[in-house]
């Protein structure tokens, strides 16, 4: 099987990756749209992506994607706990750099350790940590550094000058595994911790009433709900679709009448999949 993820190698997403799919081919992609076109193209049958973090809050170029091309369905969830470190060439000194790359979630997640001892120094996004740890070691004339993890550092000979600079000691990333089929992914090996189902959700009109009238579908029938995400249409400010999770397992009755009784409100539904969550190692 072929297994596409937000790369380059070392990237937080492969380290997820390896454990999702251990003995598969992975190829690595330079940006998460690149994820998606190769899932929608058929070029591989899954993808690995980041989702959310529980510092910085979703990816929201994921939740985009997620949204426009409603042929992809989601497989699985995993939790990473997360440690970035600020690293440089070897050849170069911590004193001397003028700007600091690295993707923007890290960046956001180590905003505060940043804004504190390194206040003047530039930050630049990058496509993925890995992406700027590697782009710093091929660039060693620049006055430049990564924030990046330790597998990041090693693969590209870089020196760590500060350890774990996240502004919370908690911080987990909770990818997705997404392909076109919205298979069942389960693993014996890994820690499952529960299961839920995804939905996108757009209001029919803007009216008095019409998010209470899609969260009633699931208060009465006692349906958990474990997220509640609005992102923008991008048709005009005030224009929204909804990210929800209901928590438990598939019931046939309960959920096909939710998403029958959503329907007959004139609700538009992308029903995303009922799926597991894995816990995975630093
Ligand atoms: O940039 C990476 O390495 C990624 O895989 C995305 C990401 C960035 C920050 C935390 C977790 C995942």
């Amino acid at each position: 099987m072929k297994i596409a993820f937000l790369g380059p190698h070392a990237s937080f997403t492969q380290l997820a990756t390896t454990q999702l799919f251990p003995n598969e081919e992975l190829l690595p992609q330079a940006n998460i749209l690149d994820c998606f076109a190769a899932v929608e193209r058929g070029e591989v049958d899954k993808a690995v992506v980041p989702l959310e973090n529980s510092i910085e809050g979703t990816v929201s170029m994921t939740l985009d994607y997620l949204y426009k091309t409603p042929s992809i369905k989601i497989e699985a969830e995993a939790v990473m706990p997360i440690a970035h470190h600020l690293m440089i060439h070897p050849d170069n000194k911590i004193e001397d750099v003028e700007r600091i790359y690295s993707h923007p979630q890290a960046l956001a997640q180590s905003f505060h350790f940043l804004d504190t001892h390194y206040k003047n120094i530039q930050r630049q996004d990058f496509s993925s940590t890995a992406a700027a740890a590697k782009f710093v070691s091929e660039n060693p004339d620049q006055r430049i550094a990564a924030v990046a993890n330790q597998f990041a550092a090693n693969l590209y000979g870089l020196k760590i000058t500060n350890r774990n600079i996240q502004d919370f000691e908690q911080n987990h990333t909770r990818f997705i595994v997404i392909s076109k089929e919205g298979h069942f992914y389960k693993n014996k090996n890994l820690e499952a911790l529960g299961e839920k189902s995804g939905l996108l959700i757009t209001l029919p009109e803007d009216h008095a009433g019409g998010l209470h009238q899609v969260l009633s579908v699931f208060a009465w029938r006692k349906m958990n709900l474990s997220k509640i995400e609005s992102r923008t249409l991008k048709t005009g400010l005030g224009n929204y679709f909804f990210f929800i999770n209901v928590a438990g397992e598939w019931n046939p009755v309960l959920h096909q009448n939710a998403l029958q009784e959503l329907e007959s409100i004139h609700a538009s539904v992308d029903f995303l999949g009922n799926y597991k969550e894995f816990l995975l190692e630093a």
